[in-house]
């Protein structure tokens, strides 16, 4: 899309209302595009697309400017990520600007710190240095300065992949199964589907590969008692309850109305009919009691800092820290020691983060199994093997499953599976 006067002025507004990052880049993107109805689909989508660039990029982008203004920050990222050259910014700038420009082309990426080559805060490439070399912590970050792919996921219990793949490609988008899950397609590029027929008659949702594949990990079978304990909005309710073939029982909590609400309209469209979403007050609310023991499989898809998902969310990186991440542990801890009161004996409880720290993932297993002797962890490489899925061999060969834009163009994502040994009772 070419760029006018017109749109690079937009732009600027756009960046100056959502870079201070007073709330979530995403809801201030909403709010702005609410306050102009008569932005077109194609402005819209250029904005967001250079925004959620720039922030991708903002500390070499800061560099480049000196801390410069939102309008030199926007002007750098043309010129150094979006490929404009100085001919066709020309026309959009003033003399002044014109010749910055064409200094801040000689400053290079690669003589620059570790954390402005990752585009990693500081605090985190410090976190990330104790479990990963520097060459590591360089490839995952710029792993994560790529947007991600839009994937989706066929309901089995209503469409079949070849099917919905067929009608994609009818329609002229382009779209091919994911690599690994069974049920995911991955399209080439990022049509509208809110509105489109698949998506309203619930044959698919939007969900990221990595997401799909934490509930072929859990695996519930049908007529089984599970339990989604940090359900959310429901992204792995709806794939739970379509291997459950809608049978049995699928418990969905969380202690948001708000993101419970949210699953409603979309547990309509998906044919589900065995799915109670239910608001807790917090993880050892009394309505919990009654299942004690009672349940299958359980997961505990807990609330973490999201930084496996910094494609998507690259403002995560300024809206988290290491007090958030303390924060973020004990109640990890906490709902894992309470979801797994849920279990029966030989029951699987699988705990999973969208984190990339050791100590959102690794450490808290490692903290419940200390605690909960009775429980063993599982091989999630072999858990996967036996749903046909085989994921490339993890790096470091660990039983968890750590899936990463890197190795596997997912989101990241951390996955212990874990068992109730069958003999013992829970104390
Ligand atoms: C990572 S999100 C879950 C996303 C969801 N599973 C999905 O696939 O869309 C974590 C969820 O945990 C919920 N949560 C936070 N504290 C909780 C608690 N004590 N008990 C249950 N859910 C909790 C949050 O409201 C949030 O929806």
């Amino acid at each position: 899309m070419s760029l006018t006067p017109e749109r690079l002025d937009m732009l600027v507004t756009a960046a100056r209302r959502i870079l201070p990052l007073q709330a979530p880049a995403d809801v201030l993107l909403r709010q702005f595009f609410q306050d102009r109805p008569q932005l077109g689909q194609n402005d819209r989508r250029m904005i967001t697309e250079m925004l959620f660039g720039m922030l991708r990029r903002r500390f070499f982008l800061e560099i480049l400017t000196e801390k410069g203004t939102v309008r030199e920050l926007v002007l750098a990222y043309l010129s150094r990520f979006q490929g404009m050259n100085l001919r066709q910014l020309q026309p959009l700038i003033r003399d002044k600007e014109s010749k910055w420009l064409s200094q801040i082309k000689v400053t290079k990426l690669e003589t620059q710190s570790l954390f402005v080559q990752a585009e990693l805060p500081e605090w985190l490439v410090e976190k990330l240095q104790i479990s990963y070399s520097d060459e590591e912590i360089l490839h995952m970050g710029q792993s994560f300065q790529q947007a991600a792919p839009l994937d989706i996921r066929v309901n089995s219990l209503l469409s079949k992949r070849e099917e919905v793949l067929t009608a994609l490609q009818q329609e002229g988008i382009a779209a091919e199964p994911t690599p690994y899950s069974p049920v995911g397609i991955r399209l080439k590029d990022k049509p509208t589907l809110k509105r489109h027929q698949l998506f309203l008659t619930g044959k698919i949702e939007i969900q990221d590969e990595g997401s799909q594949l934490l509930g072929f990990l859990l695996a519930p079978k049908r007529g089984e008692m599970v339990v989604d304990f940090c359900a959310g909005a429901g992204g792995k309710t709806l794939l739970l309850g379509a291997l459950m073939h809608s049978r049995g029982r699928l418990y969905a909590f969380d202690i948001s109305e708000k993101r419970l609400n949210n699953l409603k309209p979309r547990l309509k469209r998906s044919g589900l009919s065995n799915i109670h979403p239910q608001r807790i007050n917090h993880e050892n609310d009394n309505k919990l009691k009654r299942l004690a023991g009672k349940i299958d499989r359980v997961l505990v898809d807990a609330p973490c800092s999201g930084l496996g998902t910094l494609r998507r969310n690259p403002d995560l990186k300024w809206r988290q820290s290491l007090e958030k991440i303390e924060e973020f542990q004990k109640k990890q801890q906490s709902i894992l020691a309470a979801a797994a009161k849920l279990l029966k004996p030989g029951g699987r409880l699988v705990y999973a983060t969208c984190s990339l720290l050791p100590e959102e993932n690794q450490q808290i297993v490692a903290q419940f199994l200390t605690v909960h002797p009775q429980f063993s962890i599982l091989d999630c490489a072999q858990l996967l093997a036996q749903q046909k899925i085989n994921l490339p061999n993890p790096p470091d060969a660990s039983e968890f499953l750590q899936l990463s834009p890197l190795h596997h163009n997912t989101d990241g994502f951390f996955a212990a599976a874990l068992e109730l040994s069958s003999t013992i009772n829970q104390p």
